[in-house]
């Protein structure tokens, strides 16, 4: 491990109980907002929203606000979403005078026209298996260390070869882009990052005064963006890890995962200045059996967002965002 910021930056869950994290927000005075990116999760996101707005919302006063980030589903999420607690914003439609890009930093890098915390906390809406706990440990660092403004959570990853949780396929072999691509390039590009021990965690938490000063790829980069970035400017001592326990989510096909570890290697080429790659690439797979010899091609997009910060207010009230679902604050 590196030296000692393992040992002084890396936390677990149970550091901290939920009342002592009320107190110090109050006495630090800052507001706390849950954003969580959905794309077609109408199996799973209620069912996570729920249990979070009934402990951290009306069972103690931690989070200000449970935001969804509707991001292009063609299912219940966002009806799902609002019916449990949550402030239900489509993607597309906040600040649309900048143009919509699909993907899950586009939902993360717009949630910052419509959070209005100070600190915000990220976490995926495919989990299956998690608690609440995972909201209170990534905020730990950021309430109680005035220096930190990233905070990782970390855990056991599962993979379920059936696609289901809790059978007897079930390993500790999950996260095969932060094996394959995300560690291997962290150890050849920046070392240092090597002791974060999940670079991809969705579920991670940042001061809205970070998040808004860096760029933001609009598909998968947006974790490995983010990290690298806060290195690179704000220095290991900016980042803190926390420990989750398991975490089991629902996986996705390989070939998906053949995508998304493009998107990490474009967001790291453009980090370590060795090429200009177009704002879109394309990617050939193959089929198996009879369409072997058949590419599936995709154009891909690596798009990146500008630092929401250095953004222009949006030219007339007409560009405000709708009304959310659920009554969100109008900040236009
Ligand atoms: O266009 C999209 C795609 C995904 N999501 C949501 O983003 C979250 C994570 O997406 P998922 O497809 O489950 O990603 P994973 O396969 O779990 O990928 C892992 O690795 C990614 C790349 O670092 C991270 O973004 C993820 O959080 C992390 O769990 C889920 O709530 C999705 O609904 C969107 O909001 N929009
Ligand atoms: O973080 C990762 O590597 C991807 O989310 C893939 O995870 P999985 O191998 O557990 O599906």
């Amino acid at each position: 491990m590196s030296g000692g910021w393992f040992e002084r930056r890396t936390r677990a869950w149970s550091d901290w109980t939920v009342e002592q994290l009320v107190k110090a927000k109050q006495q630090a005075d800052v507001s706390v907002s849950l954003v969580i990116p959905a794309r077609d999760e109408a199996a799973t996101v209620g069912g996570i929203v729920s249990r979070v707005h009934t402990d951290l919302v009306v069972g103690a006063p931690l989070l200000d606000e449970i935001i969804v980030m509707d991001s292009d589903s063609s299912d219940a999420t966002a009806e799902r979403a609002a019916h449990a607690g949550a402030t239900v914003h489509r993607v597309a439609d906040v600040r649309p005078d900048v143009g919509h890009h699909r993907g899950k930093g586009e939902a993360m890098w717009k949630s910052l026209f419509v959070a209005s915390g100070e600190i915000i906390a990220f976490m995926d809406a495919d989990l299956v298996e998690w608690d609440t706990h995972f909201v209170t440990g990534i905020l730990g660092p950021l309430l109680t260390d005035r220096d930190v403004a990233l905070v990782k959570g970390f855990y056991d990853r599962l993979l379920d070869q059936s696609g289901q949780v809790h059978t007897a396929g079930t390993t500790y072999e999950g996260g095969r882009v932060t094996e394959l691509v995300a560690r291997p390039t962290i150890a050849l590009r920046w070392p240092e990052l090597a002791s974060v021990i999940q670079p991809l965690s969705g579920e991670w938490a940042v001061r809205r005064s970070l998040f808004e000063a860096l760029p933001v790829p609009t598909g998968y980069g947006v974790e490995f963006g983010v990290l690298v970035d806060t290195y690179l400017r704000a220095g290991m001592d900016a980042i803190a890890q926390v420990d989750l326990g398991r975490r089991a989510h629902r996986h996705q096909p390989l070939r998906d995962l053949g995508a998304m570890a493009t998107e990490l290697l474009a967001v790291a080429d453009r980090r370590a200045g060795v090429s200009t790659h177009p704002e879109a690439v394309e990617v050939r797979q193959f089929g198996t059996g009879e369409q072997r010899r058949y590419p599936i091609t995709t154009m891909l997009s690596i798009a990146e967002r500008p630092p929401a910060g250095r953004l222009a207010a949006p030219p007339s009230q007409t560009s405000c965002p709708p009304p959310a679902q659920s009554g969100a604050p109008d900040r236009c």
